[in-house]
């Protein structure tokens, strides 16, 4: 760990961004079960003590969601586009000091969490003009004397829990749709980044977003808060970024009340390189999606295949310039690559390494010894990777990228869909026909073709497989949050 306290107050523009109660109902509470401590992972010393809701606090904000969708709902799209693109305006406005509140309890470089909070602010600024745009439409009747509507409401109140590794804009891209619907939306932040998302109700409330429409309920118990909002009927939809583990508990939970779930759940993305690439944007490609975020994000590269012909070359220009990437502190500035989010984190990608090795793999990048300071691991590069090693199957959630060699088109197609999750894939190919049939043979929601960042607010993003339910962001993001209803007309 660096020996630095983080004075966060301190580095802000505006201190009074930085607020660590939840936001209910249009107030600021504390929490029944106290407070719970916000870590920096970097430099391991505490940047805030922040209100951890009990179960019944976070009932209250149901309720009060509740209430406050009945209003929310009588607005016309165009009055809550109005406040939303308000809150775009703030977030932007102050994205300086969101980036730094982010980078101070997540660990990524801050020209990253700068980057995040765009990203967030976009959902919000592209759903603001969807609410204008939720269309119904009218069917020819069935018989002379029928006629047919059909009408978009919103689906009510919405439950959100959300993942410690984009703490800004996993809320965003869920809450944007959904108060765009008219919807209400109880957020329930990861534990280990509450500050980004209360900072989101701070500016909600100054955007003129009303009372109760958008809660903020940190806990320290995700469980209890999962039951809550999977238990209370009064909650219509769970919306859920996280790993497929959790994804599964929650499905279960709301099966009980035939509750609709969204899931964006874990990953295990195959980059592909074929031999008619552009080596050259391929490793740029491969860094980008392998590094951002250090290796935690569900779309990173998980394993990186390599036609033969180009393995050595391919293996020795990202050794050289992934060898040039600087870990450390993200707010320091130059940082390329920040800490792990947790020891746990560590943990995992030590045991990939190991595992990897121990099945014949070589090191040719990273510091194998595994004694690094801190939740800090140099990115690491193996060749030689084989199906039979870990990261072939699990998610490595870190800076490790294994090349695997492969022979034929078919061989790496195989390979690349041999897997249970779904999210993104990749590849780096010019032949107009191959790049037609590897498109549609990979079993994936996402295929970036020559690009390794497909993140944006205009697309649907979302998994096939186990790797989730439901498109986030696009035109189609909206459909989440609204419910069809027939009218059937005799006349
Ligand atoms: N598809 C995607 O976009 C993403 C997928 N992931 C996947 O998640 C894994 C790592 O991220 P991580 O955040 O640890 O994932 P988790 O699924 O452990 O956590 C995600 C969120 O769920 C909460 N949570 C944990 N257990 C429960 C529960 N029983 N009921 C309700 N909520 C619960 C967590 O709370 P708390 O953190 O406070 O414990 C956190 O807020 C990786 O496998 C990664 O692939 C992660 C991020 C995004
Ligand atoms: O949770 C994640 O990893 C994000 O969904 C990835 S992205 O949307 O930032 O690409």
């Amino acid at each position: 760990m660096l020996d630095q306290t983080t004075n966060l107050a301190s580095l802000l523009k505006d201190p009074s961004l930085l607020e660590t109660r939840a936001y209910v109902n249009g107030a600021w509470i504390d929490g029944d079960d106290g407070t719970f401590a916000v870590d920096n992972p970097a430099r391991g010393d505490k940047i805030a003590d922040v209100a951890d809701l009990s179960r019944a606090q976070v009932a209250d904000a149901i309720t009060a969601a509740e209430k406050a969708q009945k209003e929310w709902a009588k607005w016309t799209g165009k009055e809550r586009a109005a406040v939303l693109r308000k809150w775009f305006d703030l977030m932007m406005e102050n994205q300086d000091d969101l980036a730094t509140i982010l980078t101070a309890e997540q660990g990524k470089p801050l020209a990253e969490a700068k980057g995040e909070i765009a990203y967030g602010a976009s959902f919000i600024e592209f759903f603001a003009e969807e609410a204008k745009r939720v269309y119904g439409e009218t069917i020819p009747g069935h018989q002379r004397d029928k006629r047919i509507m059909v009408m978009k409401q919103p689906i009510g109140v919405v439950g959100s829990i959300t993942p410690w590794n984009f703490p800004n804009a996993m809320i965003t891209r869920k809450a944007g749709p959904a108060l765009s619907a008219g919807c209400s939306f109880v957020a329930r932040p990861a534990a280990e980044t509450p500050l980004s998302a209360i900072v989101l109700g701070v500016l909600a409330e100054r955007a003129g977003i009303p009372a109760g429409v958008l809660n903020i309920v940190p806990s320290s118990s995700a469980s209890e808060v999962g039951k809550e909002m999977c238990e209370n009927p009064i909650v219509r939809k769970i919306t859920f970024t996280g790993s497929t583990e959790v994804g599964r508990i929650l499905l279960r939970q709301a099966a009980d009340q035939v509750m609709k779930c969204s899931m964006e759940l874990g990953g295990n993305a195959p980059f592909i390189v074929f031999d008619d690439a552009d080596l050259d944007a391929a490793v740029d490609g491969a860094i980008m999606c392998k590094f951002r975020n250090n290796g935690q994000t569900c779309v990173c590269a998980n394993r990186i295949y390599v036609q033969a012909g180009v393995y050595d070359a391919f293996a020795q220009k990202l050794k050289d310039k992934v060898s040039k990437m600087k870990v450390g502190d993200g707010l320091e500035a130059g940082t390329d690559l920040g800490p792990l989010i947790n020891p746990e984190a560590l943990d995992k990608v030590r045991e990939h390494i190991a595992d990897a090795k121990s099945k014949g793999a070589q090191v040719i990048l990273g510091d194998e010894s595994g004694s690094n300071d801190g939740n800090f691991i140099a990115p690491t590069i193996v060749t030689g990777a084989t199906r039979d090693m870990a990261f072939s199957t699990e998610e490595t959630f870190g800076p490790l990228a294994p090349l695997f060699k492969f022979e034929t088109e078919d061989d790496v197609i195989e390979l690349a869909n041999d897997t249970i999750f779904g999210l993104a894939s990749y590849f780096y190919a010019k032949d107009l026909s191959r790049v037609y049939k590897v498109a549609e043979a990979l079993e994936y929601g996402i295929v970036g073709v020559n690009t390794g960042i497909i993140s944006t607010e205009v697309a649907p993003f979302g998994g096939v497989k186990q790797s989730g339910l439901g498109r986030e962001g696009s035109h189609h993001g909206i459909e989440e949050f609204l419910e069809m209803k027939y009218v059937c007309m005799s006349v």
